[in-house]
């Protein structure tokens, strides 16, 4: 029964988390992403003008997955796309002795100039894996057989390293009880229902929740336009700014505390979170933590919620399920 832990080093502004995975016999840092199914790298086969900077993977020491070949857009429209190799893939000490390792001979700019990510490691429901003709199981998927629990667990943090475990749950990472609520896997995703939401101006309660996915790959919390617009009201010098996109905010400001009900618990995350980044360099304007769900059809509890509890995400029983603890 395999059990294993690994970091989650945060990137500038916890954009986002990296972990060190090693496949075939090469150490990248992938963007371990619970809103996507599929494990792709960088590779000897990706073009040097996209791939310059970033760590490859050699696909020499895997086997040639024959006529199988992958393409991901994901939401910001940043895609890759490749052909697939089985090789052995291991995290925090967990061993998958053939896993589907989807190496890149393209990518987006995104992917390019982000020279720190090596790839992503999918960790939604493997029903989204994009491997065509056949899809292919994530690594959760594959090595689950072999956890002591079939489990894994998300401690992000604010600006300091992390964790992922796999096979266990840490009590020494959270405080008080887990709450848990079921999970909807009918659009592959870890989706579950929010109960309601409060804190900030006009105590952005909508009295109800709504539809949500956790996210770990998402670097915002995105929340109904009504909920984020009922937050920023009490904050002074907040505003929606249409040519960056979303909410701003001085970067001076100290926003409230934002509050989410799920499962009949309340979670706070802390209004420093919300603070979230410049908007360049420099800049006495911030982009906000908390932006609206428009167009999405869902609220994506990223990282800004994530890092502020600790997250089980359990495929352990007759279906899966979602908990949260307080960190
Ligand atoms: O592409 C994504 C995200 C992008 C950031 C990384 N996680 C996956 N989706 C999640 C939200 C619904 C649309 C698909």
């Amino acid at each position: 029964c395999q059990t294993g832990e690994v970091a989650a080093d945060p990137q500038l502004y916890d954009q986002s988390y990296l972990s060190p995975v090693t496949i075939g016999n090469s150490e990248l840092m992938l963007d371990f992403d619970t809103g996507s199914a599929d494990l792709w790298c960088f590779s000897t086969e990706s073009p040097a003008v996209q791939s310059a900077g970033h760590g490859l993977y050699n696909p020499s020491t895997g086997t040639e997955l024959d006529g199988a070949f992958w393409d991901i857009t994901y939401g910001d429209q940043s895609a890759a796309s490749g052909n697939v190799f089985a090789d052995k893939v291991v995290v925090g000490g967990v061993t998958a002795t053939k896993q589907a390792i989807e190496a890149a001979t393209s990518v987006s700019y995104e992917f390019t100039e982000d020279v720190a990510s090596d790839g992503l490691l999918g960790l939604a429901f493997s029903s989204i894996n994009t491997i065509l003709p056949q899809p292919q199981t994530t690594f959760f998927d594959t090595v689950r057989n072999t956890l002591a629990k079939a489990v894994f667990t998300v401690d992000l943090k604010k600006g300091a390293a992390g964790s992922y475990t796999f096979g266990y749950i840490d009590s020494s990472k959270y405080s008080g009880a887990i709450t848990y609520v079921p999970v909807n896997t009918a659009n592959g995703f870890w989706q579950f229902t929010a109960d309601g939401y409060s804190g900030g101006g006009n105590n952005a309660s909508t009295g109800r929740g709504g539809v949500a996915i956790a996210d770990t790959g998402t670097s915002l919390l995105y929340l109904p336009a009504s909920v984020a617009k009922g937050y920023y009201s009490g904050v002074q010098g907040a505003s929606f700014d249409f040519r960056q996109g979303g909410y701003t905010l001085p970067c001076s400001a100290t926003p409230p505390d934002f509050n989410v009900a799920i499962g009949g618990k309340t979670f706070t995350v802390p209004g420093s979170y919300i603070n979230y980044a410049p908007l360049r360099a420099g800049s006495s304007t911030c982009f906000g933590g908390i932006q609206a769900d428009s167009g999405i059809g869902f609220s994506i509890f990223g990282d800004v919620f994530l890092k502020a509890v600790y997250a089980i995400f359990d495929d352990s029983g007759s279906s899966p399920k979602l908990g949260f603890a307080a960190q």
